[in-house]
């Protein structure tokens, strides 16, 4: 196996680098975040923060996390429609069957010329959960279907015609569908109309954003059938984006695991259901049990609500929730702040932070009185134990409380098994 680290720490691999169809590199999308009449950007939500992984033919990549975790941006990155902030996309153009060697700067989706640039969008397609937002209502199926056909002068005409047959069939639809409208059809039927328009430029990957989020159960497994029978007559590659870990379970070959912008862990499927390694794949796992597991085991759900992206936790970005946390997972002064704002009495309080670095600063109240309530809050059970445990000084003086937290440990995925990361200090242990 040939693991790469990336510059960034990250680690980039490349077990059979003949084969990958895509690589993304310490990819990183901020929106910048606007205040006030002038617009003036005031922070950034960062999105996808330093992410790195590959896609092979004919392989299925399952992307799983909470909302807002970062998945659809991370879609749109790769499928060309959102230009990222840094890092890069790679994809490989020279087709179906070719002998070439690893992805390289050629490869960048930024940096190819018109042509190959064209090739790569005809080659990696979509399909959202929300097909009616998606169909153009007005148009017929011949239409929508036939659509990148006629825009990409593959055909016109009958030969149009007969080719939107085809795709039709191939996903279980037919000619009788041709010259109706899509709220004529149910939503399972209607994502078959978006997958036959997805295939119909042949595409070698498609990206399928919560294909089927939105459909009954029954008419659900239709759907992933489907994409299985077409994943195996046309070896294609998917990137699956879900929060339904049963079905990406069924579907994907290898599961990523995102969290707040980055991938915490990464792995061969089996493995990562089987012998999760980062707490909060663990935790996703337990929040939604199989049928044949243990009924007495209880079920372990998160506590507290994801940590506002614009400031995301240090460290590991998961430790302010983690149930397993230690006390070297990242603590830093935005976690006295993020704690002082659950308390309104003491957080009305605060009038500054004067940061010397994340791990030390100056609180200044209002009050003295303040300060020491809040010296008593830290030094008590009201905050966790391993934020405690890593406070290094806490000093208070009139209306000022000094912190000092000792240096974390450096997180990053790291092997735990064969093509197995996890971005834990405590995994494999
Ligand atoms: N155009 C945008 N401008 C500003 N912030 C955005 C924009 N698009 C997404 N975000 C923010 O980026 C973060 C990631 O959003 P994203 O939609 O990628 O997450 P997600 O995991 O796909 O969530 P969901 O499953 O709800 O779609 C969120 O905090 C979201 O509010």
């Amino acid at each position: 196996m040939n693991v790469k680290v990336d510059t960034d720490g990250t680690v980039a691999h490349q077990d059979d680098a003949g084969d990958v169809l895509l690589s993304v590199r310490n990819l990183r999308k901020y929106f910048p975040i606007k205040d006030g009449v002038l617009q003036n950007v005031v922070g950034h939500v960062k999105a996808v923060d330093g992410v790195s992984f590959d896609i092979r033919r004919g392989e299925t990549v399952g992307l799983v996390g909470e909302s807002g975790c970062g998945k659809s941006t991370l879609s749109g990155c790769v499928s060309g429609l959102t230009d990222p902030t840094g890092g890069s996309v790679h994809f490989n153009t020279r087709g179906r069957g070719s002998a070439h060697g690893p992805l390289d700067e050629g490869d960048r989706i930024d940096r190819m010329d018109r042509a190959t640039f064209a090739k790569y969008r005809r080659n990696v397609q979509m399909v959202f959960q929300d097909n009616f937002a998606s169909l153009n209502p007005r148009q017929l199926v011949v239409d929508i279907v036939g659509r990148p056909l006629r825009v990409h002068g593959i055909a016109s005409g009958t030969a149009l015609q007969e080719k939107v047959v085809e795709l039709l069939e191939q996903v279980g639809l037919g000619r009788q569908h041709l010259y109706r409208y899509p709220h004529q059809f149910s939503g399972g039927q209607r994502q078959r109309i978006s997958i036959a328009r997805a295939l119909a430029l042949d595409p070698e990957l498609i990206v399928l954003d919560e294909p089927t989020s939105a459909l009954d159960v029954s008419v659900q497994a239709q759907i992933l059938n489907l994409l299985n029978d077409l994943q195996a007559e046309r070896h294609l590659a998917y990137l699956f984006i879900t929060h339904d870990l049963s079905v990406v379970r069924h579907m994907a070959d290898r599961t990523i695991t995102m969290y707040l912008g980055k991938v915490v862990e990464e792995g061969p499927t089996q493995d990562l259901f089987e012998t999760p390694e980062h707490p909060y794949t663990k935790v996703l796992l337990a929040a939604k049990p199989d049928l044949d597991d243990d009924p007495d085991v209880p079920i372990q759900t998160l506590a507290g609500s994801i940590p506002d992206p614009a400031r995301p936790p240090s460290g590991c970005r998961f430790h302010t929730r983690c149930p397993v946390a230690t006390s070297t997972c990242g603590w830093e002064i935005d976690d006295i702040v993020r704690e002082l704002e659950t308390r309104e009495d003491l957080f009305d309080k605060l009038v500054g932070v004067d940061r010397k670095s994340d791990l030390e600063a100056t609180l200044t109240f209002s009050d003295s009185a303040a300060a020491h309530a809040v010296w008593e809050a830290i030094r008590s059970d009201s905050v966790p134990e391993t934020m405690r445990d890593a406070i290094e000084t806490l000093d208070v003086r009139d209306g000022a409380l000094m912190v000092r937290f000792a240096k974390p440990s450096a997180i990053e995925l790291r092997e735990v098994g064969t093509g197995h990361r996890a971005a834990c200090i405590l995994a494999g242990e």
